[in-house]
């Protein structure tokens, strides 16, 4: 039957999102994990935003992908509304990507792989995510990617007022001018998101929202001299202002650096594998 709060022993705060916190919790029986978020109704009404949490409930609890956070189930009380999540152990990719400065080429390969993905299974289901940025991944029990937060996703098409309600940064040409966008946003969102795993910033990063504002627009940015070629030749095919020219889902999780870089961590997993068992 459905879950109520009482079948689950609500355990520590893992952290604040915002417009609640999420909890670890347990279900009483088993040994089953969840992170429970906590949305406070009275902050979703001043916010203006529940009807995004609409949109966030019935995509999520639709989409079922080892890279996507589940959805299980949701209740309320008079005053809060729970989400019952999948939880994952590793925590949120911006908080690993802050402390080491930047990702491996390898490992950015494999979360550039994951994500694909990840989206390309969304937009399989006509849904775009339209908010991709190390703030709203997370990391599995096996170190992989997992897309957490589906607050600004739609179904494809869509016109939406986008209420900048945090970075422009992750913002391709057609929502910065506002117009008519598609599931290519996503593409040049994981342009963005590559970049950002290599150097450990965002490219079209500027002190002034309207240098960002220009960069963005003329797809403007530069890289450091160690990234090399191949990762340069993948972010170069995203980041095109054209959204028609951004390389697919499938272009990118078949790109010769994409399959190098897996076939590297395999190698290595191989490799520390027979040693174990050596
Ligand atoms: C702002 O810091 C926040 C906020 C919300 C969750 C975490 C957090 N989350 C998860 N896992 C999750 C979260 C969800 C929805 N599923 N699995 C794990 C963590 C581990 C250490 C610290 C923090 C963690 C942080």
């Amino acid at each position: 039957g459905k879950f109520s709060i009482n079948d689950f022993e609500i355990g520590r705060p893992l952290g604040k999102g915002k417009f609640g916190s999420v909890y670890l919790a347990r279900t009483k029986e088993g040994q089953f994990h969840a992170a429970i978020k906590v949305l406070f109704k009275s902050q979703l009404i001043s916010g203006g935003v529940e009807h995004q949490l609409e949109r966030e409930i019935e995509i999520q609890s639709h989409l079922h992908h080892p890279n996507i956070i589940r959805l299980y189930t949701y209740f309320w009380d008079a005053k809060k509304i729970y989400l019952v999540l999948e939880y994952a152990p590793g925590g949120e990719m911006y908080k690993q990507l802050t402390k080491q400065k930047k990702f491996s080429e390898p490992v950015a390969g494999k979360y550039m792989y994951e994500i694909a993905d990840a989206l390309s299974y969304c937009h399989r289901k006509n849904v775009i995510h339209r908010d991709i940025k190390p703030e709203n991944l997370l990391i599995g029990a096996n170190g992989e990617l997992k897309i957490g937060d589906f607050g600004w996703s739609v179904h494809a098409p869509s016109n939406k007022r986008q209420t900048m309600c945090g970075t422009m940064d992750y913002l391709p040409p057609e929502m910065v001018t506002r117009k008519a966008h598609c599931a290519a946003v996503d593409l040049w969102a994981i342009g963005v998101l590559c970049y950002e795993f290599l150097v450990g910033k965002p490219p079209f990063e500027h002190e002034q929202q309207a240098d960002t504002y220009a960069a963005i627009r003329e797809a403007k940015f530069t890289y450091p001299e160690y990234v090399k070629r191949g990762p340069r030749d993948l972010i170069g095919k995203l980041l095109q202002i054209n959204p028609e020219q951004r390389i697919s889902l499938k272009e990118v999780m078949n790109h010769h650096w994409i399959l190098a870089m897996i076939e590297t961590r395999l190698k290595a997993e191989n490799r520390q594998a027979q040693e174990k068992s050596a």
